[in-house]
């Protein structure tokens, strides 16, 4: 503390704050008193807390009726602000089911669900909404201009911004295509592909730091979707439910759920680890090749690609299923 004066107040009995300063000494020949003591240098500050994950879950359960077999048992995960997770596992085993518990859709039997330390269970939907945005694979899209679509969640956002994301996901030759910003979208008449570029649009631009993509991506080609995640790991946290081998080998985790297990780690730890991940790395490697240009065309979707499985994706192959 200082006074007016600027006298550094030392903490100490008042007589010690000048002593020797001002006073004669006697005896000139005297040898000159010691210097004091240097002070003691101040402690080290304590390291600040680690900020606590942006998305936690503790010991979450979750059935949907009381006699069936949980969809999710016990789990732990931690995701930090800037992480970026897959979740993969075969078609069933409950990836879907935590993504809505991640989101404080669906409200745990046991365990809970914190964005930075505030439990979700105590945020109602419009705080929820500031904390993750969850994109499923659906890809809702209203009858409206694409401007009112694209700013849904965010309604204060600029066209700067609206053009930023859409170059950021590959999505503004489609927008040109639908006659710009101010043009009206009849949805019937989108393919699933591009309800999906403008449904991540949409959540791109929400003011939530964490996305979470379930399956959102499925009717792009892999080059869109890789353009789409990587859009979004740049943008702040991203957990994707992968659709595809190749999304989870681009997250810097990987949650590997599988009959009843879950395994979390890098792919070298997974690798030795995860008997499911090394079956998922070679059929990665046996499927590299998938036509390009999945129900990107503005036609319609077909019921063949409505259903969101391509060659590639996980759940198709009986090679992933069969992990023992
Ligand atoms: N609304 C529901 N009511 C009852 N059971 C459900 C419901 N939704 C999912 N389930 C069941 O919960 C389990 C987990 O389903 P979930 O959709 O989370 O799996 P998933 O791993 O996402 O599957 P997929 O890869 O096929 O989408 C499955 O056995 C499923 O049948």
């Amino acid at each position: 503390m200082s006074d007016p004066s600027g006298t550094i107040e030392t903490g100490g009995p008042p007589h010690a704050r000048f002593e020797g300063k001002g006073r004669e000494h006697p005896d000139q020949t005297a040898p000159a008193p010691a210097p004091a003591p240097a002070p003691a240098p101040a402690p080290a500050p304590a390291p600040a807390p680690a900020p606590a994950p942006i998305i936690e879950a503790h010991g979450l359960t979750f059935a949907y009726g009381p006699h069936s077999a949980p969809a999710v048992r016990d789990l732990d995960l931690a995701v930090h602000s800037g992480d970026h997770l897959a979740i993969v596992g075969p078609s069933g085993v409950g990836k879907s089911t935590l993504a809505a518990l991640l989101c404080g859709l669906l409200r745990p039997d046991s365990g809970e669900v914190t964005y930075s330390g505030t439990a979700a269970a105590a945020l109602r939907p419009r705080k929820l909404a500031h904390h993750r945005v969850l994109v499923p694979q659906g890809g809702y899209v209203f009858t409206g201009t694409v401007r009112d679509n694209l700013s849904y969640l965010n309604p204060g956002v600029g066209d700067p911004e609206i053009a930023h994301a859409a170059t950021q996901l590959g999505a503004d030759a489609l927008i040109d295509r639908l006659g710009g910003l101010d043009a009206t979208i009849q949805p019937r008449n989108l393919s699933a592909g591009e309800r999906q570029l403008l449904a991540l649009a949409r959540a791109y631009l929400s003011p939530a730091p964490a996305a979470i993509l379930d399956e959102a991506t499925c009717h792009l080609d892999p080059a869109a979707e890789e353009r789409a995640e990587l859009a979004f790991a740049e943008r702040g946290t991203l957990i994707v439910i992968a659709h595809r081998p190749t999304s989870a080998l681009r997250a810097a985790r990987v949650l590997v759920l599988d009959a009843g297990t879950a395994t979390l780690g890098d792919r070298d730890l997974l690798q030795d680890v995860s008997p499911l991940f090394r079956e998922l790395l070679a059929h990665k490697a046996g499927v590299s090749a998938v036509a390009p240009g999945i129900d990107q065309t503005g036609s319609p979707s077909t019921p063949a690609q409505s259903s969101g499985r391509q060659a590639g994706d996980f759940a198709e192959p009986a090679a992933v299923r069969s992990t023992g």
